[in-house]
């Protein structure tokens, strides 16, 4: 059997065993919880869940109605149905749905005296990809995506579903840049009349909304369309008679606006960030028509934000490792602390929560050595439905440990990770994780949010997940670090963090693994180039050659911005940064992965620089995933990439256990 095909080897078997193990005790029910929903008074909780039926394609989508300790359905099986949301008096239940057309949402209404099927409302010309209820109740808010808009990297990258267009087998795939479907559009429905109308105007796209009041709502909007114009994005205000101020503009970036019910106060993050979707930052809060101003968050870069009365803002983030959940009181002034904690966390790209009009926060909490679990947080902690099951149970029974990890770069700055190490004494064979973003940064969560750390772990390999300078959780300074400083000075965090844990007596210096996804694919790639320390690879979803990166990603204003640099000048970091270019220093063997609807991180980027190292004789390997975007996510694509991750290091860095 050759490495083309692995399928029946010895690791499938082993790999495939640990995702049946894993998944099959929850099979039809849900294994992952997210986007936690509460009514005012705190009564009614809802989640949207994911489930397997079998470990095959993506898990749908399934909204759930937490009781007690149980979760009942609150939508049925046919298609994917997120995103609960209950009406400020909590008796409807809005949320969003694909049953009708698979692929394509539209917003559902469920009251709570009706029985039976949900009420579907009229189709907007697109998918919806949020909605908010107005503060009286009579309105719904949607945020609508032209069918064939692209998705961020965060969301796996690709476009949102595009009907199949007709044309021969020999047509050209002909594009002209931003066509009409690449909008993403405001629509408001009214519950009385039973209508849908569209709010924002032509020319204006909304990347995210929520209503300010009952005449306007608040959106981070550019003029254009395409996934770059979001990074120069503002903070607008749109009437519900179409008229469009810019509220705010920042030299950097906007996420998660919020108004107070009447309008009055508003609230966003500004953040230094790399990804759509993936915002932590600053909170800025205003007035009326007065300037919004940086309030003091106790240090946390503010990941999700809710108006919970006319002058207290709910919000939760990240402080180091830390996450936290706050109140800000605008009339005092002051932020008080509802919960924090380094060994849970809640989110998934970060933390998210909702809060009761009492002020109390719930969460879907979660650790590496903790299943999630629906929280409720206030003067009490009140624990409701629990993800508990025999394939929890096995997960921790094979996952060793968490622990907090610190070090010092060569400058000096002082930098933390979390290390996943076995049971047992070490020193272990080590793989350093390396994040996205770079803006985003490593907590505790469940399984480290990626799939492969706990099975590394089970196999004999510590796992360093570490928090490089750019990572979140440490205020907008720390996240500027790595402006112009990606393969810069952000290089010496991770060699600095390997030379720490060998001398500490945890990592084998003779085997040293990388892997890491997007930039943190760029960075395997990258680190490999700077020093033969290295004795495997796995960079998935890479960029290799910022140049070519420039020109083919849908994203190119990001690198212009990271790198600071311009591709058009010779000798620019777009040259000297780009892995392909050192390629002959290299010597680690290379596992190069990548997911051919990948249009943040195109595909060509793996190929380039496993071309590159074949062509000065480094042992290298080329998996592209034909169904795949930025990441790989789908059954049994996902048993596939497990498998050659758990070959590359077994050949060329051996646990000596599994
Ligand atoms: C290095 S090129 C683009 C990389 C990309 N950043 C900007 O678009 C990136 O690394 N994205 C991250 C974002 C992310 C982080 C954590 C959780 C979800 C998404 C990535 O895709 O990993």
């Amino acid at each position: 059997m050759t490495d083309i095909d692995v399928r029946g080897s010895a690791t499938w078997n082993l790999v495939e065993e640990h995702f049946r193990r894993l998944h099959g005790p929850v099979l039809g029910r849900p294994h992952k919880l997210l986007e936690p929903s509460c009514s005012a008074d705190g009564s009614r909780i809802a989640v949207t869940g994911l489930v397997y039926d079998e470990l095959a394609g993506l898990p749908r989508q399934s909204c759930f109605l937490v009781d007690g300790t149980d979760l009942h359905p609150l939508t049925g099986s046919s298609g994917s149905s997120r995103q609960p949301c209950f009406s400020p008096g909590g008796a409807t239940v809005a949320f969003l749905s694909d049953r009708a057309e698979a692929g394509r949402f539209q917003l559902y209404l469920l009251r709570e005296d009706q029985l039976g099927e949900a009420e579907a409302t009229p189709a907007v010309p697109g998918t919806v990809e949020y909605c908010s209820w107005s503060p009286d109740g009579t309105r719904v808010l949607l945020g609508v995506a032209g069918l064939g808009a692209d998705l961020a990297g965060g969301q796996g990258s690709g476009t949102t579903y595009k009907p199949k267009e007709e044309l021969p087998d020999w047509h050209p795939h002909v594009e002209v840049g931003a066509t009409e479907e690449a909008w993403r559009s405001l629509w408001v429905h009214d519950l009385a009349a039973g209508a849908t109308t569209r709010l924002s105007p032509e020319g204006l796209n909304a990347w995210e909304a929520v209503w300010s009041g009952p005449d306007a709502v608040l959106a981070v909007t550019s003029p254009a369309p395409d996934e770059s114009a979001w990074y120069t994005a503002v903070l607008s205000r749109v009437g519900l008679d179409g008229t469009v101020t810019e509220r705010a503009g920042s030299d950097v970036h906007f996420g998660w606006p919020a108004a107070s019910p009447s309008g009055e106060r508003l609230a966003v993050v500004e953040a230094v960030c790399s990804d759509r979707w993936v915002v932590a930052g600053d909170l800025l809060v205003g007035s009326g028509d007065a300037a919004l101003a940086r309030v003091d968050a106790g240090g946390v870069d503010v990941t999700a934000t809710q108006w919970i009365d006319a002058d207290r803002l709910g919000f939760v983030g990240v402080r180091g490792l830390e996450t936290v959940a706050a109140v800000y009181d605008a009339v005092s002034g002051k932020t008080t602390e509802l919960w924090s904690s380094t060994d849970t966390s809640c989110g998934m790209r970060y933390p998210e929560a909702a809060w009761t009009a009492d002020g109390r926060v719930v969460i879907v909490e979660e650790g590496y050595a903790r299943p999630q679990q629906v929280v409720v947080l206030g003067e009490d902690r009140v624990e409701l439905a629990a993800l508990s099951h025999a394939g929890a149970d096995y997960q921790l029974s094979i996952g060793g440990r968490a622990e907090t990890v610190t070090w010092s770069a060569p400058d000096g700055l002082p930098l933390e990770g979390i290390l996943c190490v076995p049971d047992g004494e070490g020193p272990f064979p080590l793989v350093v994780n390396i994040h996205g973003g770079p803006v985003w940064g490593f907590r505790n969560l469940w399984s480290m949010l990626y799939a492969w750390t706990p099975l590394l772990v089970s196999q004999g390999y510590a796992v360093l997940n570490p928090n490089p300078r750019g990572s979140s959780g440490r205020g907008q300074d720390f996240a500027r670090l790595v402006f112009g400083e990606m393969g810069g000075d952000d290089t010496a965090d991770f060699t600095s963090a390997v030379d720490a844990l060998v001398e500490r007596g945890i990592a084998d210096p003779a085997r040293l693994g990388v892997i890491g996804g997007s930039y943190g694919g760029y960075m395997s790639s990258w680190l490999v180039t700077q020093d033969q320390r290295w004795a495997a690879a796995v960079p998935f979803a890479p960029v290799t050659n910022w140049y070519s990166q420039h020109f083919t990603s849908n994203i190119p204003f990001f690198d212009a911005l990271f790198l600071d640099g311009n591709p058009e000048v010779p000798g620019d970091k777009f040259h000297t940064r780009s892995p392909v270019a050192h390629a002959s220093k290299v010597r680690t063997p290379c596992l190069n992965v990548a997911g051919a609807l990948d249009r943040c991180t195109p595909p060509t980027q793996a190929r380039e620089f496993h071309q590159a190292l074949l062509e000065h004789g480094v042992e290298s390997r080329l998996a592209i995933y034909p169904g795949e975007g930025h990441g790989v996510r789908a059954f049994p694509a996902v048993i596939d990439f497990c498998t050659r991750v758990v070959d590359w290091f077994q050949k060329h860095m051996p646990a000596g256990r599994g």
